[in-house]
């Protein structure tokens, strides 16, 4: 099977983490591992369409001409780029190619792109004729160790972030990493915040493996062969610890909320910020509020929270944020998907890898975090 992307390290088997919930499945990661996809499909798929971005055309096309080759009708997407893809919009346009296609529930879906095109089509699978199959074929570290693997899928609307979607498991994840050949410095500098993230809950060997080697993804993508390695690692390590969490708690009565540390703010940045802002960035930023907000709340040490900052700047990672929105970010916090009622509910951390959550805090101290992270502390505005 041809893979656009070139090859120029050593290949070695595939690793295959397991999935759980509802259905099972196995998210691969390897190297050059497209010909898996007519397996995955399977014989009782007679179209596909292939949902992916402008920048991903010649991956895209390279997946169509080998599935017709196998005897399958590929059609594709072309999707609008980032976040602009996770709208009502986009999302009709892809039923309306459906729907011209004939496309029926023994058909399937394929994403090729980030997480914004994983989520859209995700989601546009879990609709079309109230859910046929979907394969995520991820393409940035983001979507590879956090957005194709556990079944979150949607779109945004004017209010927030995410806030129409589904839980809809895949048939199967594909990570090549030869696809992060091409992912500019930022996009992968983004990815690692998630990465940072699962270290911070649940796997503080990430963090360690971080810090080591934080200098080495400056150069990004020329890197060292042993970078690569470090790379696989930590793919392999994030989805093994999202695998768990999923497998447990699809629909996040529980324990899946503990993937959402540092989103309840770093979703308001995003929204705030128009979107202009990579998701990772702003979950960083997000990820330093929290831990503020768990210091303040007497929960967590100050070496703990001093731990994010160097971890997230050591990688380039954003740790402040402008000091005159507070208004704008806590109207947006209040839409998080965690809040009850008008009670906001943060998952914060007791002490790296001891998930908890703090429930209802005092407006003052929700305040007073927000003074810690903001850009230049006089210009904080309350109002
Ligand atoms: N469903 C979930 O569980 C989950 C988890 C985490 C994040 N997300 C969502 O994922 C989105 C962020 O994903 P992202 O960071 O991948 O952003 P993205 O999808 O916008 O991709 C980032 C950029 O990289 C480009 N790109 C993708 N692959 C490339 C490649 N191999 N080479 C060159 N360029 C490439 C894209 O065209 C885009 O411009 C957000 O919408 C976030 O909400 C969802
Ligand atoms: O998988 C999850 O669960 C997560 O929360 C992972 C997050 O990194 C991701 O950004 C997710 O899309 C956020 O979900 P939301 O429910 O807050 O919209
Ligand atoms: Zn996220």
């Amino acid at each position: 099977m041809s893979d656009p992307i070139a090859p120029n390290h050593t290949p070695s088997a595939p690793t295959r983490i397991e999935v759980n919930a509802e259905r099972t499945y196995d998210v691969v990661v390897g190297r050059h591992l497209l010909g898996e996809l007519p397996g995955l499909l399977g014989s009782k798929v007679a179209k596909v369409l292939i949902i992916h971005p402008e920048s991903l055309e010649a991956t895209a096309q390279g997946v169509r001409e080998d599935l017709v080759e196998q005897g399958y009708e590929a059609l594709l997407a072309v999707i609008p780029d980032a976040e602009t893809a996770k709208s009502a919009q986009v999302l009709e346009f892809c039923w309306q190619i459906l729907g011209q296609a004939d496309f029926t529930r023994s058909d399937a879906i394929v994403s090729i792109g980030g997480g914004t095109a994983t989520d859209l089509a995700g989601f546009v699978a879990a609709t079309w004729l109230r859910g046929i199959s979907v394969i995520h074929i991820p393409t940035t570290l983001l979507a590879m160790v956090d957005a194709a693997v556990g079944g979150k899928t949607g779109i945004n609307t004017a209010e927030g972030k995410n806030l129409v979607g589904a839980f809809h498991p895949p048939a199967g994840v594909l990570c090549d990493l030869a696809a992060l050949e091409t992912l500019p410095k930022w996009d992968l500098i983004a990815g690692l915040a998630e990465i940072i993230k699962i270290g911070f809950i649940a796997d503080p060997v990430i963090l360690d493996l971080v810090s080591a080697n934080a200098h080495g993804f400056a150069n990004w993508p020329n890197v060292s062969d042993r970078l690569w390695d470090v790379v696989r690692d930590l793919v392999e390590r994030s989805v093994a610890v999202k695998a768990r969490v999923v497998s447990e708690d699809l629909r996040e009565s529980s324990l899946r909320e503990i993937l959402n540390y540092g989103h309840t703010f770093g979703h308001a940045l995003e929204q705030v910020e128009r979107y202009a802002w990579r998701h990772g960035a702003a979950v960083s930023v997000g990820m330093v509020y929290a831990a503020e907000l768990a210091r303040l709340a007497g929960r967590l040490s100050d070496e703990d929270v001093a731990k994010h900052r160097e971890i997230l700047t050591a990688v380039g990672l954003p740790i402040t944020y402008r000091g005159d929105k507070w208004k704008q970010l806590l109207a947006a916090m209040q839409r998080d998907k965690k809040s009850r009622g008008s009670m906001l509910r943060f998952v914060v951390l007791d002490s790296i890898g001891s998930p908890g959550r703090l429930e209802g805090p005092d407006p003052t101290l929700l305040a007073a975090a927000y003074a810690e992270i903001a850009r230049d502390e006089s210009a904080v505005a309350l109002g």
